[in-house]
């Protein structure tokens, strides 16, 4: 039974980011993957996601030349963007992923890692023993219990992307990242789209202003979106596929189901280890280490913040703790804002509170906001949907920002930096930004914490003495 310093279940971001780095520290690592490298993100998730939206966009733009001054007399057809979405998959998942492997040994493909105790690791047969274990397993797609939805033909992000080209219609169950995000994709690619959710606005997880700002975009666009709203049950007949619901019955040729995800336990057999989970996922804490010495549950697989850079911080994280002799030096997990993106038009971000969590915690804040339709550059570019709004205080504490608009995704980094060093708006408002990028916005924010701040008698009177 061969040793290793580390053993790594699972090659998502989580699991191939403690590969790469502990790799690279020359530990002795072994790797299994019992399906594809790069995981849920790269074959499944972020990455044909992306690249899916990128050609909606491309088709989006003839749309909107005449916006610009610029008619365009010719005609696009859509014709292969899924199979151009593989190719790029292909591309990624080449030598240049297996590179992260050259100095780690890997199984892949020879079934499910299980756990026989709490340092041995059996797969394919063999067994394998390390007193570093990391489980980096990820998810799956949660499908509610909905009548009926058992016996239709449907789609989730593990088919959507192989379909042999883009549906007439399609009924879209789930109106957060990932029904949201492809919505909008599949839309500009030709389909015709129902939104449909029990959430009271798109992207639930976050702030519902800008739930309802991506809505108001997507109606414009010929997107259908109906929140607040319950499925009876799902049928097909004749090749249609009839979704019922408390809001109408909708026909389609396919449906795809966003409801969420839940681990993949099972397979595991933690119980043979001791480790404690439950339906969210492995217990951790904020080492990122179980209940077990020695075994960490990094991204998706923990339930604690589903994004591929989170797990790969996570990993991160869990890696330092784990070659760190310093027991009151270790690196926790809610000493680092998760910072999230939604890649639609306009994008949704988020970093530390939306106003509806800073309510809920009683914290005494006060909203800033700044309009994109208020600021040159944003009209320039035909881009003023949206806003940027900070949860601060009379200090200029920082506690949390959504934005939503063009670049939001690259704007909520100065936020995030800020929050998580506690840099206050004063000191963003002293930061020079280049004019006119989008993220001078970020600095209109903090300077109109500035105004609201000085405008009061007594900085009045306090200006008028001394000047
Ligand atoms: C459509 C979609 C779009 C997304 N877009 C984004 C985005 O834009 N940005 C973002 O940050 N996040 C995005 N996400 C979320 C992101 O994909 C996940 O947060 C991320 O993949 C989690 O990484 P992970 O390493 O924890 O798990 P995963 O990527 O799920 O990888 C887990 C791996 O473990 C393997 N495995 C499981 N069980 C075993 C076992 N017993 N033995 C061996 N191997 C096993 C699996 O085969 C898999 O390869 C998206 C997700 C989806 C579905
Ligand atoms: N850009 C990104 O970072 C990105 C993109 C895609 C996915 N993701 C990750 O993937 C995870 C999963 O995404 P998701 O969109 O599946 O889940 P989600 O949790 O974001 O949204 C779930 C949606 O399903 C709806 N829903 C749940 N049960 C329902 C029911 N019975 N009937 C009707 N509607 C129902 C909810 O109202 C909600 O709109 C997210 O948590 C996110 O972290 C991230």
């Amino acid at each position: 039974m061969k040793e290793y310093d580390l053993i790594v279940i699972g090659m998502g971001p989580a699991g191939m980011a403690v590969t790469a780095m502990a790799s690279n520290m020359e530990l002795d690592v072994l790797a299994i993957e019992k399906h594809k490298v790069g995981g849920e993100c790269l074959n499944y998730g972020c990455i044909p996601s992306k690249a899916l939206l990128k050609a909606g966009e491309m088709h989006d733009v003839t749309d909107n030349l005449e916006k610009y001054g610029i008619d365009f007399q010719g005609k696009t057809e859509v014709n292969n963007p899924l199979e151009i979405v593989q190719n790029k998959l292909d591309q990624i998942s080449g030598s240049k992923t297996m590179k992260a492997f050259e100095k780690a040994d890997l199984i892949l493909n020879e079934g499910n890692a299980e756990f026989v105790d709490e340092n041995t690791v059996q797969v394919g047969g063999n067994k394998y023993t390390s007193d570093n274990i990391f489980i980096a397993t990820g998810t799956e797609p949660f499908v509610p219990p909905i009548p009926g939805i058992e016996d239709v033909p449907r789609l989730t992000n593990l088919n959507l992307f192989e379909q042999d080209e883009v549906p007439d219609e399609l009924t879209i169950i789930g109106g957060g990242a990932i029904g949201s995000e492809m919505a909008q994709a599949f839309s500009r690619l030709g389909s015709e789209i129902n939104v449909i959710q029990i959430d009271d606005h798109l992207i639930p997880a976050g702030d519902k202003e800008a739930g309802q700002v991506l809505e108001e975009a997507f109606t414009a666009e010929g997107i259908s979106v109906y929140n607040d709203t319950s499925i009876e049950k799902i049928e097909q007949r004749d090749g249609t596929i009839y979704t019922h619901t408390d809001k109408g019955c909708f026909s389609s040729d396919k449906i795809l189901v966003a409801t969420g995800r839940k681990p993949v336990l099972e397979p595991l057999k933690l119980d043979n280890a001791g480790v404690n989970y439950d339906k969210q996922g492995i217990e951790v804490n904020q080492k990122m280490e179980t209940n077990v010495n020695g075994i960490y549950a990094v991204g998706d697989c923990n339930g604690q913040s589903l994004f591929s850079h989170a797990a790969m911080h996570q990993g991160m994280i869990a890696l330092m703790n784990a070659i760190n002799p310093l027991p009151f030096k270790k690196f926790k997990r809610d000493d680092y804002v998760v910072p999230w993106s939604v890649f639609t038009k306009p994008e949704v971000a988020q970093a530390g509170l939306t106003e509806q969590e800073a309510q809920e915690k009683g914290i005494d804040y006060q909203i800033i906001k700044e309009d994109y339709e208020d600021y040159g550059r944003t009209i320039a570019d035909g881009k003023t949907e949206g806003f940027v709004k900070v949860i601060t205080n009379s200090k200029g504490k920082i506690f949390g920002a959504t934005i939503v608009g063009e670049a939001a995704s690259e704007l909520i980094h100065e936020w995030v930096l800020a929050i998580q060093h506690d840099i206050k708006m004063f000191d963003l408002m002293m930061t020079q930004h280049s004019f006119p990028t989008i993220s001078l916005l970020n600095k209109r924010v903090a300077e109109q914490w500035m105004m609201k701040k000085t405008d009061s008698d007594f900085a009045k009177k306090l200006a008028k003495t001394f000047i």
